[in-house]
C-alpha cells in the first residue's frame, strides 16, 4: 500500500494517508471550491449589475435605468458601464452606481439621485429620432403642466410618440400627464406638443426635468409655450384665472439644483446666462391683449411663480411668507428649470400659470389643497385656454417670420437681448 503524507495545522504534524484516500479529498475539494464559485456567481448576479440593470415588467420605473444606467453608448464618460459601482444596502432599497441612484420599492425602481447630464451628442440623436417621426419642422413648442395635456389635443394630423419610445427620455409619473409627445398643427402652424413634464419631487434631477427643452431646441423650436397648475398667493385672483408669469423665483435654483449644474457645452449656451427679460415682454403684452379680446379681461394677470421642490404644498406658514416676505404671486413646482434652459440656448419664453387654488394662508382653515383638485381646476378652463393658446401660437409665429435670419448678429441680439 502506497501512501500521502498530508500536513496537520493543528500540531504541525504530518499525517500520512492511502493514495485512494488523497484522491478522495482532492475530488471533494475540488467540487467544494466550484460550488462556492457557483454560488459567489449566483449571489453576484442578483445582487448587483443585473438586477440593478435587468429590464423589469415596469416600463415606467426601468426606463431610467435601461437607457440612462446602462445603454447609454455615446457618452463620453468612460464610466457608463452597468456594473460599475453598485452598491445594495442590507435593506435592499437604495442602489448607486457612478451614473445613478435608484431607489428600490419592491420590483420598481425610482430615480433619486446623481447622474450626469446627457451630452449634445445624445440629445441631438433624441432630436434627430423625434425629426425621423414626422414631416413638420416646428418653431413653436408647447409643454403642458398639470391636467393642461387637452392642449395637444387641439393639434391636426398629428404623430404621438410616448415617452417610453424615445431614446433616453424620462416617464411621466404624476395623474394629469399624459407622458407623450405630440408633433402636428394648430391652425395650420407645425407646433410640438409634450403632453407631460417632469418634476424633481419624481426623482429626476433638475437637468432631466429640462431635457426635453433641449430636444426642442435641437429640433428647431424657437420659442416654447409653457403652462403649469400654481397655487395662488393673491387675494383678487380666482381658481381658473391665468397670472402670465413676468418673472420667477426658483427656491431649488438657489439652493445650487440649477439644471445648468455641470460641465457647460457652448453650443447650447454661455456658462453664466443672465434670467433677465426671461420672460419675454412682447409675449407678455400679447397674452394680456389676447386675454381682453377673448373675454378673460377680469380673469388675466401677470405675476411672479415660485418654484417650490413639492410634493408637499406649502404650510400656511410658508404661504405667508412667500406672499409678505418674498412678494410672490402664485407657487408651483414646476416650469422654471424648462425656463432656464430655454433661455440658456436662446428660445423665447412664454409662460403661464393656470391657478387651480388658492394657498391657505391660516393655520387653523379647515380647507387644504389636494391634487385631484388642481386637475379638476385646470380641465374646467379647457374651452378658453384653448382659444387663448391658438391665439398666442398664431401671434408667435407671426412674428417668428419676421426674425432675421440665424447667421444675422441681430437675430441673436433680439433672442438673447445683447
Ligand atoms: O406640472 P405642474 O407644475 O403643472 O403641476 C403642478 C405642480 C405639481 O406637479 C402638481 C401639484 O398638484 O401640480
Ligand atoms: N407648490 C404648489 N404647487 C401647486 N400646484 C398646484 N397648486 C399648487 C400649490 O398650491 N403649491
Amino acid at each position: 500500500m502506497s501512501y500521502r503524507y498530508r500536513h496537520n495545522p493543528n500540531n504541525n504534524t504530518v499525517l500520512p494517508m492511502t493514495e485512494d484516500k488523497f484522491f478522495i479529498g482532492v475530488i471533494v475539494g475540488f467540487l467544494a471550491k466550484c460550488g462556492a464559485d457557483f454560488i459567489d456567481r449566483i449571489w453576484t448576479k442578483m445582487t448587483k449589475s443585473d438586477r440593478f440593470c435587468d429590464s423589469s415588467s415596469d416600463s415606467s420605473n426601468n426606463k431610467g435605468c435601461n437607457w440612462n444606467g446602462c445603454e447609454r453608448s455615446h457618452s463620453t464618460d468612460s464610466e457608463t458601464s452597468c456594473s460599475s459601482s453598485e452598491s445594495l444596502s442590507s435593506n435592499g432599497e437604495v442602489h448607486g452606481n457612478d451614473r445613478e441612484i435608484v431607489a428600490i420599492q419592491g420590483d420598481k425602481k425610482t430615480p433619486v439621485g446623481e447622474e450626469s447630464p446627457l451630452n449634445y451628442d445624445e440629445i441631438k440623436a433624441i432630436a434627430d429620432f423625434l425629426l425621423s417621426k414626422t414631416m413638420y419642422r416646428c418653431q413653436i413648442g408647447i409643454i403642458c403642466g398639470s391636467g393642461l395635456s387637452e392642449l395637444g389635443n387641439l393639434l391636426e394630423n398629428r404623430t404621438t410618440i410616448h415617452y417610453e419610445d424615445i431614446p433616453h427620455f424620462p416617464v411621466s409619473t404624476v395623474v394629469g400627464h399624459k407622458g407623450q409627445m405630440v408633433i402636428g398643427l394648430l391652425k395650420n402652424v407645425p407646433v410640438v406638443c409634450m403632453q407631460g413634464r417632469f418634476h424633481p419631487y419624481e426623482g429626476y434631477p433638475t437637468w432631466k426635468c429640462a431635457l426635453p427643452v433641449r430636444v426642442l431646441h435641437l429640433m428647431g423650436v424657437k420659442s416654447l409655450i409653457i403652462s403649469n397648475a400654481a397655487g395662488s398667493l393673491m387675494s383678487d385672483h380666482r381658481v381658473g384665472d391665468i397670472m402670465i408669469i413676468k418673472d420667477h423665483i426658483s427656491m431649488p435654483g438657489l439652493a445650487g439644483r440649477s439644471p445648468l449644474v455641470g460641465s457647460n457645452d457652448n453650443r447650447f449656451g454661455t456658462r453664466f446666462p443672465s434670467m433677465q427679460g426671461a420672460y419675454n415682454k412682447k409675449y407678455r403684452e400679447y397674452a394680456l391683449k389676447i386675454g381682453e379680446e377673448i373675454g378673460l379681461k377680469d380673469n388675466i394677470h401677470e405675476g411672479v411663480y415660485c418654484m417650490n421642490g413639492g410634493p408637499v404644498y406649502e404650510t400656511p406658514a410658508e404661504c405667508r411668507m412667500l406672499l409678505n416676505t418674498l412678494n410672490i404671486n402664485a407657487v408651483g413646482m414646476s416650469t422654471v428649470p424648462e425656463v432656464v434652459v430655454a433661455r440658456h440656448c436662446g428660445m423665447l419664453v412664454f409662460a403661464f400659470s393656470l391657478i387651480s387654488n388658492k394657498c391657505v394662508m391660516d393655520t387653523d382653515s379647515e380647507n387644504s389643497p389636494n391634487h385631484a383638485e388642481v386637475v379638476a381646476a385646470c380641465a374646467s378652463r379647457k374651452s378658453d385656454l384653448k382659444v387663448f393658446v391658438e391665439r398666442m401660437v398664431l401671434q408667435i409665429y407671426n412674428d417668428l417670420q419676421s426674425l432675421p435670419l440665424e447667421n444675422d448678429k441681430s437675430y441673436w441680439k433680439l433672442l438673447l437681448g445683447k
